[in-house]
């Protein structure tokens, strides 16, 4: 994604988007700030006709569909977009900011040569033109003076004007790059696969175990359920075939566990090459069979690289599940789902390993 707009402009773009921005239900971040720039940018734009569309049926946009307009959109033709995007915004507002700063120095000092002027014109004024000076018999001074005199004044209360202006824009642009920094670190989406991220991850778990306590008990009973889980030899991917393949195969992967995870239980990416699924309330039967699924539907993908015919290697997973048990601290239940994983790892990878309790 490029910014390619004068400073002065983009400034005007994303003042007009941030406003829209703070009315959809999806928070804000570089993703949203990408879509409402991009729709602000471009008043004809497909992207644009397609969020007046779901405006117009929904009221507002939410996280998936921001992070669906921005893939569809925005990030196919940049693998390492979501970076980009940040940096971007972060260059644009560096780079409003240099301005802004650049032309209140001129101003300034612009303010400060008029006031010079002023001073030594009035000093004119006041008799010290030389004797044979164009000055009337009362000693005013000649009209062409009190011309320059007014037009320095005028001068020197624009000049204050302005300064005035690029104050309050230093100020907007100080705000800016704050709710930038701020969405950035409330966001709760993974950048490069749209799901939820490791934050969401953590406070979800920690919502669900707390609901839990001091529910149903007994072998049957259904309680959260945790499913870690790794690509196999994901560096072997980088290293053959490039980073930016490597991303498109955690999409690829991310793709699968949003159409085979099933609300209420949340899929999210957890870690580089990492994901996990929670499961509020299931018995360990019904989250092995979802581990199972979603095995077997990695290890049946196939993955193409554009322009080549023959599909890469098989993908593969393994993963560890572990039920929660009363009272244990969501660490516990991470790091017993962990050890699970590793036990599938070190058996031979894709496959699903259950954890002690
Ligand atoms: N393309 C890409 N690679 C990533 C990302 N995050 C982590 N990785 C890579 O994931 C790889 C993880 O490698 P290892 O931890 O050695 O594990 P592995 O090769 O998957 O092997 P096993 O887990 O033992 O099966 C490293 O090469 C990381 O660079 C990412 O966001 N994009």
């Amino acid at each position: 994604m490029q910014y390619p707009h004068t400073p002065e402009r983009s400034t005007e773009l994303l003042r007009q988007a941030l406003p829209l921005m703070s009315r959809q239900s999806a928070a804000l971040h570089p993703m949203s700030y990408a879509v409402w720039y991009a729709y602000v940018a471009d008043t004809a734009s497909p992207l644009r006709l397609e969020v007046d569309h779901h405006l117009a049926q929904r009221g507002s946009l939410d996280e998936a569909t921001t992070a669906q307009l921005f893939h569809r959109y925005l990030a196919e033709h940049d693998p390492q977009t979501m970076q980009r995007v940040s940096e971007g915004l972060r260059q644009l507002i560096g780079g409003m900011s240099a301005h802004a700063a650049l032309a209140k120095d001129q101003t300034s000092r612009y303010g400060l040569t008029l006031e010079r002027m002023a001073a030594e014109l009035a000093e004119a004024g006041d008799g010290g033109l030389p004797p044979d000076a164009d000055a009337d018999a009362a000693g005013h001074p000649p009209a062409m003076l009190e011309e320059l005199m007014a037009h320095t004044r005028q001068m020197q209360t624009d000049m204050a004007r302005l300064q005035q202006r690029l104050a309050d824009s230093q100020r907007e642009i100080d705000q800016l790059r704050h709710e930038v920094q701020r969405a950035r670190e409330e966001s709760q989406v993974d950048a490069l696969t749209g799901l939820p991220n490791r934050r969401a991850f953590d406070r979800r778990l920690g919502a669900e175990l707390s609901a839990s306590a001091g529910g149903a008990s007994g072998a049957d009973a259904r309680r959260p359920c945790l499913l870690m889980m790794d690509l196999d030899h994901f560096k072997r991917i980088n290293d053959n075939y490039g980073h930016p393949f490597g991303d498109q195969v955690l999409r690829a992967v991310a793709q699968v566990l949003q159409a085979v995870v099933r609300e209420p239980a949340l899929a999210a990416r957890v870690g580089g090459e990492e994901f996990a699924v929670l499961l509020p309330a299931a018995t360990l039967d019904e989250a092995l069979a979802l581990a199972e699924k979603l095995r077997a539907t990695v290890a049946g993908s196939r993955v193409r690289r554009k322009g080549h015919e023959a599909p890469i290697e098989r993908i593969t997973l393994s993963l560890g599940a572990a039920v929660w048990h009363a009272g244990e601290a969501p660490e516990a239940l991470i790091d017993r789902a962990d050890r699970a994983l590793y036990t599938a790892k070190a058996a031979g990878r894709d496959r699903v390993a259950v954890a002690d309790h």
